[in-house]
């Protein structure tokens, strides 16, 4: 299947000022590829509510997720454990193009589906001690064009970009112990959006 148009990669820059490397490569794939995998990873994708557990209250959110992994892999997050999918095919063949483009590999996905606008993720660092240190991440975006911001631990810089439907953006080296980052809510979407993060767990998640 081929799926990567021969964009100019080498353009690509960093565009955090310090403290780690965020690279957004911008579309990596013809519309068409981008929509028909929105479609499919809707329909064929194992979405759930999110569960998590704070101050001993367990929350359902609206935004829905699914974990899918290598054999074997357990992902603990916000206190709840979960047994992760096998792989289908059309996430089989984005974890290639991801791991080709980004020139790293992954053996797990965390895959967020927000219904619209009024569906976001609070700041973050993807730092959970199941995670590889400072493995990269990389994350598509499918459907709606959302803003991804990020943020400075100390010196509270930011930096945002908006993420195209069809793009590939990577987080790598130091950024998850210096930024923390955040899709933020906005009223003005209306429609769906799927983000899929290929990640590296670490041996000791098995
Ligand atoms: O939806 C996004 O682009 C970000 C998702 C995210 O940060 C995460 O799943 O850890
Ligand atoms: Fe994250």
């Amino acid at each position: 299947m081929t799926i990567v148009l021969p964009f100019a990669f080498a353009e690509t820059t960093n565009i955090l000022p310090y403290d780690g490397e965020v690279i957004y490569f911008g579309k990596v794939m013809e519309a068409a590829f981008a929509d028909r995998f929105f479609r499919t990873l809707l329909n064929t994708i194992n979405w759930k509510n999110d569960e998590v557990v704070i101050f001993g209250k367990r929350l359902t959110t609206k935004r829905e997720v699914a974990w899918y992994a290598d054999a074997g892999y357990n992902y603990t997050y916000s206190n709840i454990t979960k047994e992760a999918l096998p792989w289908t095919p059309e996430l089989l063949a984005l974890k290639q193009l991801a791991e080709d483009l980004s020139g790293h590999t992954y053996n797990s996905c965390l895959l967020n589906l927000y219904h619209d606008g009024d569906e976001g993720m609070g700041w973050h660092s993807d730092d959970e001690k199941t995670l590889e240190k400072d493995a990269a991440i990389a994350s598509l975006s499918f459907g709606a064009e959302r803003k991804f911001a990020l943020k400075h631990h100390e010196s509270k810089q930011k930096v945002e970009v908006m993420l195209q439907h069809g793009s590939l953006l990577l987080m790598k080296g130091v950024t998850q112990t210096h930024w923390l980052h955040a899709l933020p809510r906005s009223k003005k979407i209306k429609s769906p959006r799927i983000n899929l993060t290929f990640r590296m767990m670490a041996e000791v998640g098995h």
